[in-house]
């Protein structure tokens, strides 16, 4: 398995491009099974995640091909699809191929997904896309692991579905079963986070009926069939990417200009970020962060967009912890989101996590060590909390970042970050 070797104690310089976003390109990934006509994306990441969605998708029988020169450039052929299938072996690895449910059904009226388990951030169930997917007329039973759907007389049909919760793939995966189905359907309780709206933005592309698009309620008028997106679709740059690199300077010091990502859609996290002590100026597709002091605690809530993403939780909960004063950091969307915090401790993070709350008293200085990555984020807190810290860090386990996070090395490197891959290196264990 690969691990990073970080030396601690460079601040960033430079310019660095954010890639396109890894939770609007998966959705984006499967949007193209809703029709038999070629689709075009732009700007998809390179990502352990977006692989797998390809090798998913082909394996049903889809010919996806990723163009030579531009890579990020990949073209999608769902005409001839003769196993509506994601099992388990790929389900596991990632758990957004639950994506594949609403858009199988909706076109084939059939549909097989493995049910996903529990992961290292909490149980994550998908109650909300099988009851809405059933209020839409499917039958869905669960035998074998597996979650089997049929919609009888092989269309969907319109339904008005609350959630219980905002649950983003839910909403997608809602959204994009709605687009094929016969009649309207009201998504009452939608996730409005952009990731959504980009996804809605190419479906209505591709000839979707959607009103609402970016609030809390979606309404959208099935159609017959739909076509590949009229002029392509580009997906939208990664925040969370973005966000990380901006933890980071703040964190280490420094000065970088981020290339090819959007400001609006990180506006609450930019506030903490100026709390704490990070110079922000942007433009229409740039940010340039300063950081030239220790930065101050701030505290904060998770909560649904556009509040303060849980997937940016652990990277400030890095920069808290090397921070002036003590701050307190409540996770509202996920049970078990502070994996991170008892290897932070081990780089000498003082965090008392009570329930859903953390209170993180900066320390002056971090001593580097070897930490075991539980997750996406929390691999991120680690390299950011390795960057700062004295000597020498090993993340093991960096296949969570790799899933999420496009070369995250070499960019880091290329802004002065001492920091390598060991490729193969034998793992910490479990014990
Ligand atoms: C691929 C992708 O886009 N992943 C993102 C997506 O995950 P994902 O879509 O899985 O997260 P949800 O928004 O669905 O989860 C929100 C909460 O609702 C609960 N829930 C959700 C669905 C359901 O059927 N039942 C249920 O109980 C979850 O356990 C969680 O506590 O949104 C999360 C919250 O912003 C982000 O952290 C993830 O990066
Ligand atoms: C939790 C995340 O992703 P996923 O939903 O794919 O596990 C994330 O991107 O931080």
């Amino acid at each position: 398995m690969d691990q990073l070797l970080i030396r601690g104690g460079r601040s960033l310089q430079g310019e660095v491009r954010i890639s396109g976003a890894k939770n609007a390109a998966l959705p984006q990934l499967f949007a193209a099974l809703l029709t038999a006509e070629p689709v075009r994306l732009g700007n998809v990441p390179h990502l352990k995640d977006t692989q797998t969605a390809l090798k998913l998708l082909r394996s049903m029988g889809v010919q996806a091909q990723q163009d030579a020169a531009r890579a990020d450039e990949v073209l999608l052929d769902a005409s001839d699809v003769a196993n509506p299938v994601a099992p388990y072996d790929l389900v596991k690895t990632m758990r957004a191929s639950i994506l594949a449910l609403g858009p199988l059904l909706a076109r084939f009226g059939t549909a097989t997904v493995s049910l996903p388990g529990g992961c290292a951030i909490g149980s994550r169930p998908v109650d909300q896309h099988i009851k809405g997917l059933q209020a839409m007329g499917a039958q869905i039973v669960v035998e074998h692991g597996n979650i089997v759907a049929q919609a009888p007389g092989g269309r969907l049909k319109g339904a008005r579905i609350t959630t219980d919760m905002i649950t983003v793939t839910g909403t997608e995966n809602l959204l994009m079963a709605a687009t094929l189905a016969e009649g309207e359907t009201v998504l009452e309780n939608a996730a409005q986070e952009p990731e959504v709206t980009d996804l809605a933005e190419m479906l209505v592309k591709m000839g979707a009926k959607i009103e609402g698009i970016g609030t809390g309620r979606l309404r959208i008028t099935g159609v017959e069939r739909l076509h590949a997106p009229t002029g392509g679709h580009r997906t939208i740059p990664d925040r969370i990417e973005t966000g990380t690199f901006l933890c980071a300077v703040l964190a280490t010091g420094g000065d970088v200009t981020l290339r090819d990502t959007c400001i609006h859609h990180l506006d609450a996290l930019v506030d903490k970020l100026r709390e704490a002590g990070a110079d922000i100026t942007s433009g229409d597709d740039w940010i340039r962060v300063r950081a030239s002091a220790r930065p101050k605690a701030v505290g904060f809530r998770t909560s649904e967009y556009p509040a303060f993403p849980t997937d940016m939780q652990a990277q400030f909960m890095a920069v808290n912890a090397v921070a002036e004063g003590a701050a307190r950091i409540t996770e509202t969307i996920f049970e078990n989101r502070f994996m991170h915090v008892d290897e932070m401790k081990r780089l000498g993070a003082n965090i008392e996590v009570d329930g859903h709350t953390a209170v993180v008293q900066g320390v002056e200085r971090l001593s580097g060590a070897r930490v075991m990555a539980t997750d996406l984020r929390a691999s991120a807190s680690l390299v950011i909390a390795g960057l700062v810290a004295q000597g020498e860090t090993v993340v093991d386990r960096i296949y969570h970042l790799d899933r999420g996070y496009d070369r995250m090395e070499v960019k880091l490197r290329a802004l002065g970050a001492d920091i390598e891959r060991i490729a193969g290196a034998a793992d910490r264990g479990d014990a």
